[in-house]
């Protein structure tokens, strides 16, 4: 089996302008990027592919490969499971607090098909034994478009219910799962940018304006 982690620098995690620069942006989708790596590594996820778009800037020092694709998000990972005939992990780069036993977790489980969901709808991880006999579908309620798309094509789907799993940063309020769940390379970085309220309503982040 093999990994692949769908990237764009480029602008990256433009929903969280208001709380980071473009420049932060961009170095931070790198940051969640390693350790999304270093939990598939602990995981001893050994062949991890890394699609992405030919202005791509993916770091020398990583051991993963690059694809490269200039199509949208579905026709590049499409594109790409045509070409496969072994089981494929799609993982997205935006899932800092994913750890090696989720991945070990969810490589085990022997149905043709897993999805993890995100919040609001969204597939954050999904695995698929027979990438030829399958496409993905993402953004809108990508969550249901995969559950349809397996059950059109008479594979069995498990759901993997995990809360880590489920949490994508996406918009400013993420961030606080960071601070509250996070680890290495991303933990450090929010951090040095951030502090949290807390009080009678739920922790938020908070700028300190030291970075
Ligand atoms: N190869 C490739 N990966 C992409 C592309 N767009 C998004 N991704 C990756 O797909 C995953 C989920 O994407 P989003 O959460 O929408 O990330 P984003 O597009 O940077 O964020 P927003 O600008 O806030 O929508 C992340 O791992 C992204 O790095 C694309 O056009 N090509
Ligand atoms: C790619 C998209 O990600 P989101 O917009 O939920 O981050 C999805 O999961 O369909």
């Amino acid at each position: 089996m093999k990994a692949l982690i769908p990237y764009k620098k480029k602008n990256a995690k433009s929903r969280l302008s208001p709380a980071l620069t473009l420049e932060e942006r961009e170095e931070f989708v790198e940051l969640m990027l390693r350790d999304v790596i270093s939990s598939l590594k602990e995981a001893g996820i050994e062949e991890i592919d890394i699609l992405t778009t030919p202005d791509n800037g993916v770091p020398k020092d990583l051991d993963v490969n690059i694809v490269l694709s200039e199509h949208d998000l579905n026709e590049a990972i499409n594109g790409y499971l045509e070409q496969e005939n072994e089981p494929i992990l799609i993982i997205m780069a935006d899932l800092p607090l994913v750890r090696a036993k989720h991945v070990e977790d969810i490589v085990s489980i022997t149905e043709d098909v897993v999805i993890v969901p995100g919040k609001g709808g969204g597939t954050n991880v999904i695995f698929i034994k027979d990438p030829s006999s399958y496409q993905v579908k993402y953004y809108g309620s990508s969550f249901l478009n995969h559950c349809n798309i397996a059950k059109e094509r008479g594979c069995s789907v498990f759901i993997y219910d995990s809360f880590m799993l489920s949490t994508d940063i996406d918009e400013p309020h993420d961030l606080v799962e960071i601070m509250l769940h996070g680890h290495g390379n991303s933990l450090e970085y929010i951090n040095e940018r951030f502090d949290m309220k807390t009080g009678k309503a739920r922790a938020k982040i908070n700028a300190t304006g030291n970075a």
